[in-house]
């Protein structure tokens, strides 16, 4: 097959476009947030300050001096963009907006001193984690005993993929909960893949709160049908992208699920005795936090995919790290993008940038015309599945 070239890499430069309010809108109501969050003291606040305002009208600099000892890492990563005097917006917006969680987390005084290992976004998990409408959603699980098992498996995967509208950087800027639609729905091929030979399922998580708490669900559902002999759980080894999801997060997620008696504490039981027996791991990758499409991905999670029944990749951030960051036409195929990975692969992804592969062009004229904005809102889904490796490529991603 031929490989066709691949379109521009996305920034955040058009004032009219998604990405520039990324910049503009979302990131000075981050900062706010954080800035309430704790009793920083004068220090932080104003390197907040400081940061923020660098980001809306300064230029693109190196990495601070602080403790976390990946300077020159950035250095190389961003070699491209430092000191030419580029805007945040000039740069890819994947890339930029990863420097700006990387700095956040400076500003915030994580790495070093009073405040070091603090997590910023921590006030804002806890209280996902503990709201009201989650509990009672956790009680009602035994509701779920009356489906049919076809039922009961897409509902698993359903949760999961939904579990992704709350993420709390785009509850910032989100409207009213809207009626979901899932564009795509490869869950049935997915299970069938599993049925036709069970193995270790990888996941690489989004966020913390109630979406882990949904996906250590779907992992549980997996492990406790047979589909899955083993699993193997990606976080995020520090904060990242509001509420990304830390090995800290994933402790909280199974403590919430214990407290709520029934099918909720029983999973959490499975779960644990899945991590007390090694066939539930825990992986806390730096290259997580890295701002590289997973085109760069290191030898070991390569191999882990490699020997996995397959990976699931949750979440729009990771969706764009997939596929490549770029303005795909919208019906180039799933499996053609993630065709350089060496194993069957999943994304769980509801929409809330740009990206967009594997849809029909009819469904794409209908979806504009009806909902301009729809890409942004995180109302839409899609459940792709891209099935073994075949060969297939796309040039320069
Ligand atoms: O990966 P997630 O949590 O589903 O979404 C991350 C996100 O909120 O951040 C980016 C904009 O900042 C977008 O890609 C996306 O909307």
């Amino acid at each position: 097959m031929s490989t066709p070239p691949a379109p521009p890499v996305i920034t955040a430069a058009d004032p009219a476009a998604f990405p520039h309010s990324v910049f503009h809108v979302r990131h000075p109501k981050v900062i706010a947030q954080v800035k309430a969050a704790l009793p920083y003291g004068p220090e932080q606040l104003s390197a907040l300050d400081a940061f923020l305002d660098a980001t809306l009208h300064g230029t693109l600099d190196p990495l601070p001096q602080d403790d976390a000892g990946d300077r020159a890492q950035w250095d190389l990563w961003g070699a491209p963009y430092f000191g030419r005097g580029l805007r945040w917006t000039d740069a890819p917006f994947l890339w930029a907006e990863s420097y700006f969680h990387r700095r956040l987390l400076s500003a915030t005084g994580y790495f070093a001193g009073l405040w070091r290992g603090v997590d910023p976004f921590g006030p804002m998990k806890a209280a996902s984690l503990g709201s009201a409408g989650l509990a009672a959603e956790l009680a009602q699980l035994g509701s779920t005993a009356s489906l049919s098992a076809e039922e009961r498996d897409a509902a698993a995967l359903h949760a999961s993929l939904w579990g992704n509208r709350a993420d709390l950087g785009f509850q910032l800027v989100a409207g009213a909960p809207v009626v979901p639609e899932v564009l795509v729905d490869d869950g049935p091929a997915l299970y069938a893949h599993l049925d036709a030979a069970p193995g270790r399922v990888n996941l690489v998580a989004d966020n913390a709160a109630e979406e882990l708490v949904y996906d250590l669900l779907l992992l549980d559902h997996l492990l406790a049908s047979g589909r899955a002999t083993e699993l193997t759980l990606y976080l995020k080894p520090r904060p990242y992208y509001v509420s990304d999801a830390t090995p800290q997060d994933f402790a909280a997620a199974v403590h919430l699920l214990e407290t709520v008696p029934g099918p909720a504490a029983d999973a959490a039981r499975r779960l644990r005795a899945a991590c007390a027996d090694g066939r539930l791991v825990l992986v806390a990758a730096e290259f997580f936090c890295a701002p590289l499409g997973f085109d760069a991905l290191p030898k070991e999670i390569l191999d882990a995919i490699a020997t996995a029944r397959v990976t699931l990749f949750k979440g729009d951030l990771n969706y764009r790290r997939l596929v490549g960051d770029r303005l795909w036409p919208q019906n180039t195929p799933f499996r053609t993008l993630t065709s350089y990975l060496p194993g069957p692969v999943a994304a769980l992804r509801t929409y809330k940038s740009d990206v967009s592969v594997g849809l029909d062009p009819e469904t794409v004229r209908a979806l504009d015309a009806a909902e301009p904005g729809w890409r942004f809102g995180g109302r839409h889904a899609v459940i792709q599945f891209g099935g073994a490796a075949d060969g297939e490529g796309v040039s320069g991603r």
